[in-house]
């Protein structure tokens, strides 16, 4: 394979995870937890835009979409205070997982060229739906789609799982095309799942962002941790009130010591009619499944209703955001055709 000329763009559009089961196996002596998760790709996205340039090093703009604005609406936020930055400032440098992606695709392939992109976020930061995680999966494969590498090359798993946990099972989802898999180890052990049904959800992001590291040093593992097996079992059958009582996950309880009003979102979306709420990986977006997707966008659309009354309030205090929560709400469903990367 070539590499592309240097005016050619990809862009793709990554998509997030929900963590349907997470259970914790053990601690290990690296520090990480051996983990048993089944995760699966939903069509909440990104934007990604990648061109090479002539000169070595990652240049990178990122922007909210629609707006910066109207999402720090939608979360009930001022963007410029402590609380909206920490939510909605998203580095544009070395921090920054795309960035890291592609400096060490660079590195590792032995490049003369570097990267311009532009990353346009719409999946929440620091709420466990691994949009970094995605983000770098993209770039590595928009880096090897640009430079002639094909995207089954070995090597892109070992970057990917160098960079972090999750980035394997985004990767595995573009390139192979799975929609669900079952992570073990760190979660780098990967076993795709055939989902037999779309899961319709509707997800909800409280004002709040959860460190991964943070959460994982307040958990605490079970005396008889519960394998992924039953959980897949269900899955296997297609039936969503099956599916959604058998799942699960292990961080929810130190995240909601931590966020209190992930419990009373959780509260509100079972009192709606969503089944199998939980927190999502190490939090803080709640999700619950829904028997349709027109069940998940008509639910979504009343769980709005009732945070948007909250706003209207004109609540800000911390004890009144803790009982009556402000929350970004979208109905997402798994995703059945993986983001493919265009070239411009
Ligand atoms: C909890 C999960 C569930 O899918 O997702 P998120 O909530 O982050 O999206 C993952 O395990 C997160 O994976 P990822 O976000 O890639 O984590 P990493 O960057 O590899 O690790 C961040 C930190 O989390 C802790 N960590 C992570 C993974 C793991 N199996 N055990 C751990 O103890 C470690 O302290 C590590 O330093
Ligand atoms: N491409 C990226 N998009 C969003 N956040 C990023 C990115 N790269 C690095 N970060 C940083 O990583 C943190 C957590 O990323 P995220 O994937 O949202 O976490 P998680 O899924 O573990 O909750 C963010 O708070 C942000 O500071």
């Amino acid at each position: 394979m070539q590499a592309l000329p240097l005016s050619s763009i990809a862009v793709t559009h990554p998509p997030a995870k929900l963590n349907l089961f997470l259970e914790l196996m053990g601690k290990r002596e690296d520090g990480y937890h051996d983990i048993d998760t089944v995760m699966v790709a939903i069509d909440w996205r990104d934007q990604l835009r990648i061109q090479q340039s002539e000169t070595p090093g990652v240049q990178l703009a990122v922007q909210w979409m629609p707006s910066l604005e109207i999402v720090a609406r939608e979360l009930g936020v001022d963007p410029d205070s402590d609380q909206g930055q920490s939510l909605l400032a998203i580095p544009d440098d070395s921090r920054n997982l795309v960035h890291r992606a592609l400096v060490r695709f660079a590195e590792h392939f032995g490049l003369a060229t570097g990267f311009s992109c532009h990353l346009a976020k719409s999946i929440p930061a620091g709420a466990g739906m691994g949009g970094a995680s995605s983000d770098a999966a993209s770039a590595l494969l928009c880096a090897a789609t640009l430079s002639g590498i094909p995207q089954d090359h070995p090597d892109l798993v070992v970057l990917a799982a160098e960079l972090g946990s999750d980035i394997p099972f985004f990767l595995g989802n573009a390139a192979t095309a799975w929609t669900a898999a079952r992570a073990q180890g760190r979660g780098e052990q990967l076993t795709p799942v055939a989902l037999t049904t779309q899961l319709n959800t509707v997800v909800a992001f409280p004002a709040t962002s959860l460190s991964t590291a943070k959460i994982y040093s307040e958990s605490s593992i079970s005396d008889t941790p519960q394998p992924a097996d039953a959980f897949i079992g269900a899955l296997k059958t297609g039936d969503w009130g099956s599916i959604a009582s058998h799942m699960c996950n292990r961080l929810q309880e130190p995240a909601s010591k931590i966020a209190p009003q992930i419990d009373e979102i959780l509260k509100s979306m079972w009192h709606l009619g969503l089944r199998g709420c939980q927190l999502t990986g190490s939090g803080s977006a709640c999700f619950g499944l829904a028997e349709s997707a027109i069940h998940a966008t008509r639910l979504a659309s009343q769980l709005r209703n009732q945070y948007s009354a909250v706003q209207q309030r004109g609540v800000r205090s911390d004890a009144d955001r803790q009982s009556l929560p402000t929350a970004r709400v979208v109905a997402a469903s798994s995703v059945l055709v993986p983001a493919s990367i265009q070239i411009e």
